[in-house]
């Protein structure tokens, strides 16, 4: 069946190559391994934000979404991080996909280098080569989807990142990817309430889903966060940790919404 996730998963098999063809893996993984930009601490940073009382909120840059066009027309990177710290942020996700989300590589490095918060580098990962790419421009965390890895990569790319100092949050939509998810080491656990295939989003997954988890980790939810009473459902269920995009891209000053929708 070819859903929207088949074709992403299939021109990131492309781009990969390509990429390889240009720089192979040796030079890229040196670089990845001296960069002169240390790891901020992504789950300290979120379970920071959780342990003094606050929602520890992921604050995406996202310019389009292959499900809604472009959220947000004049986009400038650094301006919506800084913004995003001043609102009380805990991280940054930045999308670096061009083709499906217009994102980019050099958002990442823009947005990072206009705040002290650490990044996850949001993005379709495949292969060894794009975690070393995630170093290499600077990402303090990676993201893993179940729906898009079998088991075995899954687990050579969470011990590839850890090994390069960066965090995983590995990311789950039903029951059966949760059971991968939870064997890996990590302990961010993302629940994404958006089905990946269809588009369709509801808050039920994360909630439905949350017996299952065990107390040492730490559940992200994850997509259609859009007004106070979905932070209030969340929280009324334990959950602290939050990934929210479209509602903030589409406010005017992203930081404020942020600091609206969960005060
Ligand atoms: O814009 P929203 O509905 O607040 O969602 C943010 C984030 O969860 C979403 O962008 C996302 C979750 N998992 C992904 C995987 C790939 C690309 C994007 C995503």
């Amino acid at each position: 069946m070819s859903d929207i996730l088949n074709k992403i998963l299939a021109v990131k098999a492309d781009e990969v190559a390509a990429a390889k063809k240009y720089r192979d893996l040796a030079s890229l993984r040196r670089e990845a391994e001296s960069i002169d930009l240390p790891t901020r601490g992504f789950e300290k940073s979120l379970r920071a934000k959780i342990a003094a009382g606050h929602a520890g909120v992921i604050a995406e840059v996202k310019k389009a979404s292959p499900s809604k066009g472009v959220l947000r027309a004049d986009f400038q990177p650094a301006q919506i991080a800084e913004s995003y710290e001043a609102g009380g942020a805990a991280c940054l996700s930045v999308l670096t996909d061009e083709q499906f989300f217009q994102g980019s590589v050099e958002y990442l490095r823009a947005a990072r280098a206009a705040c002290s918060l650490p990044v996850i580098r949001k993005d379709f990962m495949v292969d060894m080569y794009q975690v070393y790419e995630a170093r290499a421009m600077g990402a303090d965390a990676i993201l893993l989807i179940v729906a898009a890895l079998d088991h075995g990569l899954m687990a050579e790319l969470e011990a590839c990142a850890l090994e390069l100092g960066m965090d995983v949050l590995v990311e789950s939509h039903d029951g059966d990817e949760l059971a991968a998810a939870l064997k890996l080491q990590t302990r961010l656990v993302g629940i994404n309430n958006r089905n990946l295939r269809t588009f369709e989003t509801s808050l039920d997954t994360t909630i439905g889903l949350l017996p299952r988890i065990p107390a040492d980790k730490l559940v992200v939810t994850e997509s259609g966060i859009m007004v106070p009473d979905d932070v209030k459902r969340m929280r009324d269920s334990d959950v602290h940790a939050f990934l929210v995009g479209e509602a903030f891209m589409r406010a005017p000053d992203p930081g404020s919404e942020l600091r609206r929708l969960f005060s």
